[in-house]
């Protein structure tokens, strides 16, 4: 927020509310204060020009401006309804009696325009639409009655024509610049309120695509990432890789070390596949339990093969204890290398078809007694 003091002095009664009531109770403050600020001038104007004179305008306005601050403390007690209708009330009855006392020479009746403007934005809800015509019609009848009821000269003060023109420009200056002010602090506040529904779209979708345990992608980010690189490679006769990797003797690691220890451990190898694995075009996910597949796409057997042997290493040299483990010491992986070379266009159930010859292949080195790589064509 750009005006931090401000800010704090029109969020009262925001606090815990969801964004949209906590704009409309934000708007209904502004504008209580606004009311306050547009009606000082006129104050400073009478007691510069004769108090004696204007007098029942200046005692009026002390009143309309206490109306406009009681908004502040309705809101922060919770009657935001009350806050909006006094605000809404006491302006158009302020705007009624000051043109009474000094003319629509003065200008003053056209806040109603500024009135007008923002009662949209003050009675927001649906089941609201006829009080916002009957304030709408209101404010109109208001004006109109004011324009032909109070013109100049029929005051019970005088007032000089030299006078008049100045407060009248003043006045319309005042009434445009209050719309543009609330026009512009609203669009803040929507454009604040968008941003965060952006960022949690994007938390949101970062959360669907990921693997909460290891921050990994997860295995639907993985089935389209595997189906939009077998489509490019199939288009451009290229071969895509695919390694399953799988934890050797994890049921009796998780029973001997914990539950928690198996999550560290899940997560220390996923660190490790992450540091082999630096291709922008390459994936690493968590396809299951202790799983993870690697998508290795424009890369041949005999490549897939040698990444696949360097991820086993890195775990081997995380050396992990695995002290229920008979393939050694260590908390070891074993992969099955499975390869389209090349891919063939637009064919359908290749991306199983691939996973299936991985799979296979991954029961290969599980047979032989892990910690192992082993490899298929697809
Ligand atoms: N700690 C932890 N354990 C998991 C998680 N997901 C799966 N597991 C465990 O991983 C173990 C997998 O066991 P198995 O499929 O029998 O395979 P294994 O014991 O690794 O034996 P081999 O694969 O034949 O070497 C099971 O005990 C699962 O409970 C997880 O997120 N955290």
């Amino acid at each position: 927020m750009k005006f931090p003091c401000l800010a704090r002095l029109w969020s009262a009664g925001t606090t815990g509310k969801p964004p949209r009531s906590a704009r409309h109770i934000a708007l209904i403050n502004q504008l209580g204060l606004f009311g306050v600020c547009a009606t000082l001038p006129y104050q400073v104007f009478y007691l510069l020009h004769g108090i004696s004179l204007y007098w029942p305008s200046f005692v009026a306005n002390v009143f309309f401006i206490a109306g406009y601050l009681v908004a502040l403390p309705l809101n922060g007690w919770g009657w935001h309804n009350s806050a909006r209708n006094v605000v809404v009330l006491n302006g158009c009855t302020q705007l009624f009696v000051v043109t009474y006392f000094i003319s629509n020479g003065a200008g003053v009746h056209l806040f109603y325009f500024s009135v007008g403007g923002v009662l949209p934005l003050m009675f927001y809800r649906r089941q609201e639409l006829p009080l916002l015509v009957v304030a709408t019609v209101g404010v109109v009848v208001l004006f109109v009655f004011c324009h032909f009821y109070f013109p100049p000269g029929s005051t019970p003060i005088p007032i000089a024509d030299s006078i008049l023109g100045g407060m009248y420009a003043a006045s319309a200056f005042g009434a445009i610049g209050l719309l543009a002010v609330v026009g512009f602090l609203f669009r803040e506040r929507v454009e604040d309120a968008e941003s965060d529904l952006t960022r949690t779209n994007r938390r949101l979708e970062q959360l669907s695509q990921t693997d909460q345990l290891t921050g990994l992608a997860n295995r639907r980010t993985l089935e389209e990432w595997l189906r939009r690189e077998l489509a490019r490679a199939g288009r451009e006769g290229k071969p895509v890789s695919v390694l399953m990797c799988d934890v050797d003797h994890f049921k009796a690691y998780n029973d001997w070390y914990g539950h928690q220890a198996g999550d560290r451990c899940l997560r220390n190898l996923a660190k490790a596949f992450q540091k082999v694995v630096r291709r922008p075009s390459d994936l690493v996910a968590r396809y299951g339990g202790e799983e993870f597949v690697v998508i290795l796409p424009l890369t041949g057997n005999k490549g897939a093969f040698d990444i696949a042997e360097a991820l086993r290493r890195a775990v081997e040299q995380l050396a992990i204890p695995h002290e229920r483990s008979t393939s050694g010491p260590v908390v070891t992986i074993s992969i099955g290398v499975a390869t389209l070379d090349p891919v063939p266009p637009a064919q359908l159930n290749i991306a199983s078809r691939l996973l299936r010859a991985a799979d296979m292949a991954l029961y290969d080195a599980k047979s032989k007694n892990r910690n192992r790589v082993m490899s298929r064509m697809a």
